[in-house]
C-alpha cells in the first residue's frame, strides 16, 4: 500500500545568493526507514530544520501526514520526534531522570519512560548519571527522549556522528526496530556505510539537489552495471563486491571509477583463500563435507 508520510514539493531554501537546499521533491512512506545521504555541506540539516518548521523555505511545499505544515504545523509537531544536532542534557542528572524531566514537562504516561529505556537499551544504566555515559549512551538517550511521545515520525540528524564502530552499530540495531514499534524513520547521514544495513530506502543530495531516491537494493544494482561497462567482472554478494583480480593498478582504477560515479567505496580490503578452501577446491569436495 503506497502510504505517504512525507512528501515535499520543490522543496528550497535560498541564503542570499546561495541556494542551500534546491527543489527537492521527498518522499517518505509509512513504515520506511529512509536512510537522507549527503556530503558535508550538501543540505541535509537544512532540509530537517524545515520540515521540523524550524526555518521557513523559500519555495515550495511541505506534507506530513497528510497535511500541509505551513497550515497544521503544531499538529503535525507533535507527532514527529526529532533528535537535531548533539542532544543536551543536565549531566548531575541520571539518564532516567533526565527522561522522567521530558516526560513531566510534555504530561506522557508514566511507564514510557521504562519502555523507551528498554527500547534504547539503557535500561541497566538508567540510574548512572548522565555525564558518566559515553557519546553512544548520549546518542541513545537523545533518541529515547525523541521518543518519547511515541510519534509517527522520528527524524534523526547524524545520529551516528562522532562514534565509533560499535556505538554506530547500536544505533543501527535500535533504528531497525522502529517500523516494528509503528515509527516510520528519516535518518540522516554523510557515510552511506552508516546507514547501508539499516535503511530500506535511500535520498542522495548533493550540492542541495537530489542526486538518487529510490530503495536501497536499486542503489546496490546500480554498482553491477557500472563494472560491467568496463569490462570488470564482479559479483555482488551479502554487501560486498567481490573481485578476483588485485593488482594495485587495477584496484585504484575501479576504486576511482566508483567513487566518480557516486558510489562511496567504505572499505577495500584482499581476501586470502584460506587453506580450507584451497583444500575443498583440490580436493573437489566444497559443498560435500
Ligand atoms: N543560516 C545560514 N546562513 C547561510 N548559509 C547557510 C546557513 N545554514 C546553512 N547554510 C549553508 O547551506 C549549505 C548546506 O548546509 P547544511 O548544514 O544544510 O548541510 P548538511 O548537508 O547538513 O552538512 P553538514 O553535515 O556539514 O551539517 C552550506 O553551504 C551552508 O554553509
Amino acid at each position: 500500500m503506497n502510504d505517504q508520510i512525507l512528501m515535499t514539493n520543490d522543496l528550497t531554501k535560498k541564503y542570499k545568493k546561495h541556494t542551500s537546499v534546491d527543489g527537492l521533491n521527498l518522499r517518505i512512506e509509512r513504515g520506511q526507514i529512509y536512510g537522507f545521504l549527503g556530503p558535508n555541506g550538501a543540505g541535509k540539516t537544512t532540509t530537517i530544520r524545515m520540515l521540523l518548521g524550524l526555518i521557513k523555505p523559500t519555495k515550495g511545499n511541505i506534507e506530513i501526514f497528510g497535511q500541509s505544515l505551513k497550515k497544521n504545523r503544531l499538529q503535525i509537531l507533535q507527532q514527529i520526534g526529532s533528535l537535531v544536532e548533539s542532544p543536551t542534557y543536565y549531566g548531575n542528572l541520571t539518564g532516567r531522570e533526565n527522561l522522567e524531566a521530558v516526560r513531566r514537562l510534555r504530561d506522557l504516561p508514566e511507564k514510557r519512560v521504562n519502555e523507551v529505556l528498554e527500547m534504547v537499551r539503557l535500561s541497566k544504566v538508567a540510574n548512572r548519571l548522565t555525564k558518566e555515559y559515553s557519546l553512544g549512551m548520549k546518542q541513545r538517550l537523545g533518541i529515547a527522549a525523541a521518543m518519547l511521545s511515541n510519534p509517527d515520525l522520528l527524524i534523526l540528524d547524524e545520529p551516528t556522528n562522532g562514534l565509533d564502530p560499535s556505538g554506530i552499530q547500536e544505533i543501527r540495531e535500535l533504528i531497525k526496530e522502529l517500523p516494528e514499534a509503528g515509527m516510520s524513520v528519516l535518518v540522516s547521514s554523510h557515510l552511506l556505510s552508516e546507514i547501508d544495513q539499516m535503511a530500506t530506502q535511500v535520498g542522495i543530495i548533493n550540492n542541495g539537489k537530489m542526486i538518487f531516491q529510490d530503495s536501497i537494493e536499486r542503489l546496490r544494482q546500480k554498482q553491477k552495471p557500472l563494472l560491467k561497462e568496463q569490462g570488470i567482472k564482479a559479483d555482488l554478494q551479502n554487501d560486498f563486491l567481490w573481485l578476483s583480480q588485485t593488482e594495485p593498478a587495477f584496484v585504484s582504477d575501479m576504486n576511482a571509477s566508483l567513487v566518480h560515479s557516486g558510489v562511496s567505496v567504505y572499505r577495500l580490503e584482499e581476501v586470502k583463500r584460506t587453506l580450507e578452501d584451497i583444500f575443498l577446491e583440490l580436493t573437489g569436495t566444497e559443498g560435500s563435507l
